[in-house]
């Protein structure tokens, strides 16, 4: 199916992660949406049972566009590590526990690297665009970056102060928000989002 244009007027950004919802509003900045975050609705966070980020991430987006009977956007997006083989992944806020103890995440993804050769890894982000008619269109970005140790930095979110980009010699954490915009994972999947729904 052809993907559904979005020709303005409101959108839900179907996340629970404040972090999250600031850079989706700032990558939506200039397409003239009015954005309306799934908190401020008092949308329920529907359980992530997906076996996957896609599945995750329409799973989220259908919740968020059938409650409030208005297009939603959600993002489902995690830290795949190769020497986890890809952990974790899908499992990257669960990693974080009830109480978001990233500390804990980050200490527990350094622990279980050890002393392996390879420490690449990469973001992954899916933005899934649904419509109250079960409607969905789906993007997958990636930013292939490395985990270093210790954490640094204190922009950001999530595992942001151990993850170098590509090419890079700072965290996520330490480089200035427009910077990671350039080059996330998030950035990659709205580029995607944006040329096939907004555009034009
Ligand atoms: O599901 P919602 O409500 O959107 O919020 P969430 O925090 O639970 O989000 P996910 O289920 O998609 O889990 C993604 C995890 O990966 C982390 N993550 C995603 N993008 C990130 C980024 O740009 N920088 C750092 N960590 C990121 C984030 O902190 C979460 O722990
Ligand atoms: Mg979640």
């Amino acid at each position: 199916m052809a993907p559904r244009r979005f020709g303005g007027g409101r959108l839900v950004i179907a996340s629970h992660n404040p972090g999250k919802v600031g850079e989706i509003a700032t990558l939506l900045g200039p397409f003239g949406a009015d954005v309306v975050s799934a908190a401020t609705l008092g949308l329920p966070e529907p359980e992530e049972t997906g076996a996957s980020f896609v599945e995750n991430a329409e799973l989220k987006a259908r919740a968020a566009a059938r409650a409030s009977g208005l297009p939603a956007l959600a993002d489902d997006s995690g830290l795949a590590v190769t020497a986890l083989g890809g952990a974790p992944g899908i499992y990257s806020a669960r990693w974080a526990g009830p109480g978001k103890d990233f500390d804990a995440a980050m200490a527990r993804i350094h622990a279980e690297i050890g002393d392996s050769a390879d420490r690449s890894a990469r973001f992954v982000c899916v933005l899934s665009l649904a419509w109250p008619d079960g409607h969905c269109d789906s993007f997958e970005g990636k930013v292939e970056g490395e985990i270093v140790w210790p954490p640094r930095g204190a922009r950001g979110f999530g595992y942001d102060p151990i993850f170098v980009p590509v090419g890079g010699a700072a965290t996520f954490a330490e480089i200035e928000p427009a910077a990671k915009h350039a080059i996330s994972h998030r950035a990659d999947a709205f580029r995607q989002l944006v040329a096939a729904c907004f555009a034009g």
